[in-house]
């Protein structure tokens, strides 16, 4: 914890609550020893249309502005004079000490801003915000208060959504905040992740979190295009160019313009072709097959693979030169075993993306047990299938095991007929502990995600690791 000075004002919580809505005359008087200077801050955030705080160094929210208060606000509760983290997070101690990064401390400590994605609670659910914070100084160089910035991230969805990318998992959140950094930039981004992870998904999120929204996406599926068929689709053709090219034909680089250019599977491109992807990246500017004007391109590119490109550059494979051009912001994105926390969420999301029937179809716990549990080697694109398949045998609209495959069933989780269970998840107390020794020494799940997963207390789950010797 970082030494911050007492502040009075979480004394003062009903003074400052009654000028939640005036913004200038919020913070009451012994608030701060210097207080005009946040004075003068919260009239000046009033203004601004992003929405904002601002804090003490004690967490006590002194002021929010119209923009927070209209995006975060609940109708009936004030948030000034209460703890941040009790707001956003319905904790009861700091971030830090729940095992979350707290922008507060860094910012503390760094005596600078400090940017992270966190999952708020909102009016509307639990969703993905863009926090930055930074530090107020006093002459001294002492903190004195801090502003928070928060901007919901539009591309993801923190609860079950019928579309676009779901998921709060660490890692999953780790892939996302990257897109938030990466996405108003030019960078170049390449998505690694194994089939079916989303990477499709992940190069539209960028697209869309960027600038050139309101351009084209165009993707390119680079595998099991002939070098040729390469060349025309991505550059386009001028009549006669082949046999067959009765008309001009615009690529697809000449398309996009304005845009981003997703090539997915680019570790498929034939080395041939490497170089004139090269030479389009280096000098921005392409010819058509067959043409002899130079045109210029206008877009951002996004690159896509699930094999180890760096292994194919060091095999001779892949040209180092185009790696190094197109590998400046690599995001990892974790294969679905790695973020098992999120499946109940996913899988509320496919039934209701899919789902044509009056009535909505539900997953029974013993079966959302085996789901958790089992591999995914084709992840979310794999689990999608699954559900299709499984809701056709669920007559009473409930997915049970008995409806799931049976290399799912045989995952090696204990199998107990349905009807035995309760609809929530159940005390596998004498359950699968290697399952859980894994899950364990992995730390991708934090140790409430690992308690729920088994349907453990916390207390629980730590006497078991102990008695496992993984406490
Ligand atoms: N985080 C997510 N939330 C919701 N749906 C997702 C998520 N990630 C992927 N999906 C869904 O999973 C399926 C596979 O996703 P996608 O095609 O983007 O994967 P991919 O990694 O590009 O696969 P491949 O490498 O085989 O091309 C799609 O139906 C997509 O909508």
């Amino acid at each position: 914890m970082p030494q911050m000075p007492h502040n009075p004002s979480a004394d003062n919580a009903d003074d400052a609550d009654k000028a939640d809505g005036s913004t200038t005359a919020a913070a009451p008087h012994s608030i701060l020893p210097a207080k005009p200077q946040v004075d003068a801050l919260i009239s000046f955030l009033e203004h601004e249309a992003q929405p904002m705080i601002v804090l003490d160094p004690e967490y006590n929210i002194l002021a929010a502005n119209t923009a927070y208060r209209r995006q975060f606000g609940a109708a009936n509760r004030s948030v000034i004079g209460q703890k941040c983290y009790r707001v956003s997070h319905h904790y009861e101690v700091p971030c830090d000490q729940a095992g979350e990064h707290c922008p507060m401390k860094k910012a503390f400590e760094l005596k600078g801003p400090d940017r992270i994605l966190h999952i708020h609670h909102t009016p509307r659910g639990p969703e993905h915000v863009d926090v930055e914070l930074r530090p107020i100084m006093d002459t001294d160089m002492q903190v004195v208060a801090y502003v928070e910035r928060l901007v919901t991230v539009r591309t993801a969805s923190a609860r079950p959504s019928a579309e676009g990318l779901v998921g709060q998992a660490p890692k999953f959140n780790a892939a996302l905040s990257a897109v938030q950094r990466v996405a108003p930039s030019m960078l170049p981004v390449m998505l690694l992740g194994e089939s079916g992870t989303g990477k499709e998904l992940f190069a539209r999120a960028v697209h869309e979190a960027s600038g050139r929204a309101r351009g084209p996406f165009v993707v390119v599926d680079c595998s099991g295009l002939t070098e040729t068929l390469f060349e025309s689709e991505l550059f386009g053709y001028e009549k006669g160019a082949f046999t067959g090219a009765n008309v001009r034909k615009k690529g697809l680089v000449e398309t996009v313009d304005g845009g981003t250019l997703f090539l997915d599977e680019i570790g498929d491109v034939p080395l041939a072709m490497q170089v004139k992807l090269l030479r389009l990246i280096e000098s921005g500017t392409f010819r058509r097959v067959g043409g002899i004007e130079t045109l210029q391109a206008n877009f951002r590119l996004i690159t896509a693979t699930h094999k180890p490109l760096g292994q194919m550059v060091g095999d001779g494979r892949f040209r180092q030169d185009l790696y190094y051009r197109i590998a400046a912001f690599p995001i990892t994105l974790p294969p679905l075993r790695e973020r098992s926390s999120d499946i109940p969420m996913l899988v509320d999301s496919f039934l209701r993306r899919d789902s044509t029937d009056q009535q909505r179809v539900s997953v029974h716990a013993s079966a959302m047990l085996q789901l958790q549990a089992y591999a995914w080697p084709g992840n979310l694109r794999e689990l999608r299938n699954v559900l299709d398949r499984a809701r056709l045998f669920a007559d009473d609209h409930i997915i049970r095991p008995e409806h799931l495959p049976d290399f799912i069933a045989s995952n090696g989780v204990a199998f107990t007929p349905a009807s035995s269970l309760p609809m929530t998840p159940i005390d596998r107390k004498n359950g699968d502990d290697a399952e859980l020794r894994r899950l364990a020494s992995d730390n991708t799940l934090t140790r409430r995600e690992l308690a729920v997963r088994f349907g453990l207390s916390e207390r629980t789950l730590y006497r078991r690791l102990k008695s496992l010797g993984l406490a």
